[in-house]
């Protein structure tokens, strides 16, 4: 048979799969822009909305363009009824990612028009799944502590409408500030696992809904999206401040990762990762709180032993789940929601990638090299052993 030298990329490391101007990361140096914009301005100045529209549109939008955008997330903000019954039969026997996967998918029933292919109806699927997500994640949330849905309130913003919808409370202003914040750091990331999931399943022309859901799908696992749970459920673990070294010590000679450090692309900190931090120290010193006080403390600690043992080393840094958690939990969001808000968070990344990609379309269809026996006797059932 004949030979030839093959590659095999493994997780197709170093790949480059399209041309894209959403999303530029300098992984040797720690820098992020969306569209061009330093990720550090954005979280200061911008909103997740206004971040939503630059994604999907390619230019920062002007007040009337916000606010009619405002006003078409709005609009959407409602969990349909058929949302009611998934949560309400899968939440006590499924993981919260796979009712979400499943939320996601249902949306589908409700497009108005299937067959219409046309940049305007995607766009409008777009914020359909913006809005909603966002509102079934609040729904979960509620549903699994045994709480009635709080509807949208359309005075709020949509990071802000969230946490209303998801406590029944208006955030004050920092915590509005720091779902916005969260929201806007898992908005986009390139090709990450779920992006590019979302696109092969986009390539075959299958629609928009059955794209995101594939990238749902694959964000649930602890390598990617999963993380931020897992990380915080490590500092549980470790529980005292004291334990962390021991801790962190154990699991390396055990060959265990480290949740929240390490990074594919990133062989630096990543950037979210430090305006996390950031923000998660402003917010302990303004509303100190005892369980945040501990979770930071145990964060501080690890980074710091992780940073002497693998950054030089093995260029393994923290990244965005690290400190996701001990932030969330400032706000009062539950470990199980972590993963479902980037969810909510990112569908505006994979929706505008799948329609950049769409653009200039082509079927993913990479090869796998066969090192099986070729040629083998089939041997009928009778006589096998
Ligand atoms: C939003 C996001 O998706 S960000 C990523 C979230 N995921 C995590 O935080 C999970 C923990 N991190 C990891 O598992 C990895 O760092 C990944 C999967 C994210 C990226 O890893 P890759 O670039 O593929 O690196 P790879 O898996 O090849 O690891 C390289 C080396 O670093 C080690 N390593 C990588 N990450 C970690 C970690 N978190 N803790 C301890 N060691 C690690 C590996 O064991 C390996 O060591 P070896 O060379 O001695 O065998
Ligand atoms: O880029 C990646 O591989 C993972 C990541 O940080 C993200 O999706 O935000």
């Amino acid at each position: 048979m004949e030979s030839k030298e093959i590659t095999i990329s493994r997780g197709l490391e170093g790949i480059y799969i399209a041309e894209t101007t959403l999303c530029k990361i300098d992984g040797a140096n720690g820098r992020l822009w969306y569209r061009g914009y330093p990720i550090e301005v954005l979280a200061e100045n911008s909103n997740y909305e206004e971040v939503s529209y630059l994604l999907l549109f390619g230019k920062l939008p002007n007040r009337k363009e916000l606010s009619a955008f405002r006003e078409r997330l709005k609009a959407e903000r409602d969990v349909p009824p058929v949302v009611f019954d998934i949560v309400e039969e899968m939440s006590g026997r499924a993981h919260p990612m796979d009712v979400l996967r499943t939320c996601i998918s249902s949306l589908s029933i409700y497009d108005e028009d299937p067959e219409d292919k046309s940049q305007q109806a995607n766009i409008r699927r777009a914020i359909k799944l913006i809005a909603k997500t966002a509102s079934i994640v609040a729904y979960m949330g509620r549903y699994r502590q045994g709480k009635d849905y709080v509807p949208p309130d359309s005075s709020l913003d949509h990071s802000a409408n969230f946490l209303y919808m998801l406590t029944g409370k208006k955030p004050d202003e920092m915590a509005a500030k720091l779902i916005d914040l969260m929201f806007i750091l898992h908005a986009e990331h390139g090709s990450n696992a779920s992006t590019f999931s979302t696109l092969v399943t986009g390539s075959t022309l299958a629609d928009v809904y059955a794209a995101v859901t594939a990238g749902a799908a694959t964000l649930k696992g602890p390598l990617h999206g999963g993380a931020d749970e897992a990380a915080l459920r490590m500092m549980y673990s470790i529980g005292d401040p004291d334990n962390t070294e021991t801790y962190i010590e154990e699991a390396l000679e055990g060959k265990r990762r480290i949740m929240g450090f390490g990074h594919r692309v990133y062989k630096a900190y990543d950037p979210r990762a430090k305006i996390v931090r950031k923000y998660l120290e402003l917010y302990q010193e303004r509303n100190p709180s005892e369980e945040v006080s501990r979770l930071l403390q145990i964060a501080l600690r690890a980074e710091k032993l992780m940073l002497e043992k693998l950054s030089k080393t093995k260029g393994i840094w923290p990244n965005i789940d690290f400190f996701a958690g001990p932030l969330y939990r400032a706000i009062d969001v539950p470990a199980e929601l972590f993963t479902p808000i980037f969810a909510a968070s990112r569908m505006v990344g994979w929706c505008a990638h799948l329609f950049e990609y769409w653009q200039n379309n082509r079927l993913f269809r990479p090869l796998d090299n066969y090192v099986g026996e070729v040629d083998k006797k089939y041997v009928p059932i009778d006589q096998r052993e």
